[in-house]
């Protein structure tokens, strides 16, 4: 008898040669990785390892010279047309002055799928409402997103990408300048995003907390160098590749 085929789940994230160059910079060179729904990939890697071009690369932001980036079974264009990926940028990307307010940022998600002028509906403006109480931002929704503390900032893009329905959330650098409170904050709404079946891919340049949080960690030099359990990535001698020197110990915190 044929042995019955088994179905494999389509991937949240699957990345397939992905080669990005900035003039002669060849910031991406051949990357390959899988990452399946409600996992918690943390990004790893020194300065200008590129990290931000993958991130920008499955927004759909940087081009390509070579390969291909597939968003839960979809291609860039249809993710984006679908709202599947939502992108917490770093603190320092984002004028913090602009005159918009919580609640509006929290909006904004719902503008990705069709036009920025059509009509604000009552269904929006319930899944904004939930997503704000979701990383408890209710009490602030009117207040300008500036006069927020960095943990509250970062709450109210993830607030943004949950309005949004994303089914993915990249999250650039989420701990910089954020308090340990804060951070357990962000990390126990990551945990619960991704208990329900969202998922997340992280950077971040603190490897103590790394394997307390994610699931699976990239430590990333142009190349995927290890792609692994956070304990496996965060060997002595795999951070030794991934960032030229001997780097022992998990309370390293490197490139700050
Ligand atoms: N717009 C650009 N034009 C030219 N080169 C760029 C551009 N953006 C990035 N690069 C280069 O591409 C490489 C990867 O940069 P990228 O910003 O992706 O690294 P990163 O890992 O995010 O760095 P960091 O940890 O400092 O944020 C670096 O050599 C950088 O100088």
């Amino acid at each position: 008898m044929p042995t019955p085929e088994v179905s494999q789940p389509v991937p949240a994230l699957d990345i397939a040669g992905l080669t990005v160059r900035y003039g002669p910079v060849v910031a991406l060179d051949d990357v390959s990785m899988t990452v399946h729904s409600g996992r918690i990939c943390g990004l790893i890697g020194m300065n200008g390892s590129g990290k931000s071009t993958l991130f920008k690369s499955i927004m759909g932001l940087a081009r390509p010279t070579a390969g291909r980036v597939t968003i839960a079974g979809h291609t860039i264009a249809q993710a984006r047309a679908r709202g599947l990926v939502s992108y917490v940028p770093q603190a320092e990307n984002v004028d913090w002055e602009f005159p918009i307010s919580v609640r509006e940022v929290a909006m904004t998600g719902r503008y990705g799928r069709q036009n920025l002028f059509r009509r604000i509906t009552s269904r929006d403006r319930t899944a904004v409402d939930d997503a704000l109480d979701r990383v408890g931002l209710t009490d602030l929704a009117d207040r300008q997103i500036g006069r927020l503390s960095g943990g509250q900032r970062k709450r109210a893009f993830v607030a943004r990408g949950i309005a949004q329905g994303a089914e993915i959330l990249l999250l650039d650098e989420p701990f910089a300048g954020v308090d340990k409170r804060s951070e357990a904050t962000i990390i126990d709404l990551l945990r619960e995003l991704t208990a329900a079946g969202r998922t997340v891919l992280i950077s971040t340049h603190d490897l103590s907390t790394l394997p307390s949080f994610a699931s699976e960690a990239v430590l990333l030099m142009q190349r995927v160098l290890v792609h692994d359990t956070p304990e496996e990535a965060l060997r002595p001698e795999n951070l030794a590749l991934a960032f030229g020197v001997d780097v022992t110990g998990r309370d390293a915190e490197v490139n700050r």
